[in-house]
């Protein structure tokens, strides 16, 4: 049987002087939510872009269920993509654009009416696409990815130009593909859009990954040996701490995050500086913290800081 899934390794992809792809290499599993997560400009497109054979590397391999995309004999039973919702005949119905991908592919227009069913799209089916939001022109988009019912979806930016509702259903959309046995893998720029979705996270930075791992192994590394204190002197307790030779960082308005002491020495050290504090607990990282920690270094483009954009 051939490997189900997605498998990348040591993707390269050079554009002229832009290093795209640096080592791009990660596994995308049955019944899972991936979410390929990272800074603009990190390589997610292109890595997509790689896997449905659309651009050539210059080294490393992508293979959808053991083959690369050009060997699927019927690719679009094997692996559904949206990479841009926007590539649509404006003046032809959501139902036409996707009769006329069914054809193509041999499909009867019943499968049509079951994906605009599937993906909540029965009542604008025959409107013109071209006055679809872009929540409906995503919609549209998987609902096309749909069409050879295949194992694999991949998504790119997905939840972008979604109203609150929108994400909402695509979380939801999504977790039933990985229910229903699935490989799906979703790309965002944004942690917040993939932590309620995604089982398994891949961290892209600078064209390769720096994380490939289950979310809850990510927040029980990112936890481990740290703990919170709660303390309304902050700069008074990191201080305290610091100079004992822990790592300290305010993360919250009262919060101050510790590593490096245990609780008990953090609670002597305190109460002999006369620092008030309410509480010393275990910390618990969110993804936002892990993201932060495995970007931070690798993070090309920074957004501008209003002291940059001033000058
Ligand atoms: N066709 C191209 N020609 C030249 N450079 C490109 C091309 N496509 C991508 N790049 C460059 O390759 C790098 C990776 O781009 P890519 O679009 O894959 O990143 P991304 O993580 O998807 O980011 P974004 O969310 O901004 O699309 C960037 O530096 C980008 O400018």
């Amino acid at each position: 049987m051939s490997a189900p899934g997605i498998v990348v390794v040591g993707l390269r992809k050079r554009y002229g002087a832009t290093l795209a792809l640096d080592g791009m290499s990660f596994t995308v599993r049955p019944g899972v939510v991936t979410g390929l997560v990272g800074p603009n400009g990190a390589g997610k497109s292109t890595t997509m872009r790689v896997i449905l054979g659309l651009d050539a590397v210059d080294e490393g391999t992508a293979l959808i269920e053991g083959k690369p995309y050009h060997g699927l004999r019927h690719p679009l039973n094997h692996v559904g993509s949206l990479l841009d919702a926007a590539a649509l005949h404006p003046g032809r119905s959501g139902r036409n654009h996707l009769l006329w991908l069914a054809h193509a592919q041999g499909l009867a227009a019943r499968r049509v009416d079951q994906v605009i069913e599937q993906v909540g799209l029965t009542p604008a089916a025959r409107r013109k696409a071209g006055g679809y939001s872009l929540g409906m022109r995503q919609r549209l988009g998987i609902a096309a990815a749909l069409l050879g019912d295949p194992p694999i979806i991949m998504l790119d930016e997905p939840f972008n130009g979604m109203d609150p509702d929108g994400i909402i259903w695509m979380r939801r959309f999504l977790r039933s593909l990985a229910a229903q046995g699935r490989a799906v893998l979703v790309s965002s720029h944004l942690m917040s859009e993939v932590q309620e979705t995604a089982d398994h996270l891949v961290v892209v930075g600078r064209g390769k990954a720096v994380a490939d791992a289950d979310i809850a192994d990510l927040i029980a590394a990112a936890s481990q040996n740290r703990l919170a204190l709660r303390t309304t002197a902050g700069t008074h307790a990191m201080r305290v701490l610091a100079h004992a030779g822990a790592s300290v960082a305010a993360t919250g308005r009262d919060t101050i995050t510790v590593a490096g002491l245990p609780a008990e020495r953090i609670v002597t050290l305190l109460s002999q500086s006369a620092v008030p504090f309410s509480e010393v607990s275990a910390h618990r990282a969110t993804l936002e913290d892990v993201y932060l920690e495995l970007t931070g270094r690798a993070v090309e483009f920074r957004a501008a800081t209003p002291t940059e954009v001033s000058q």
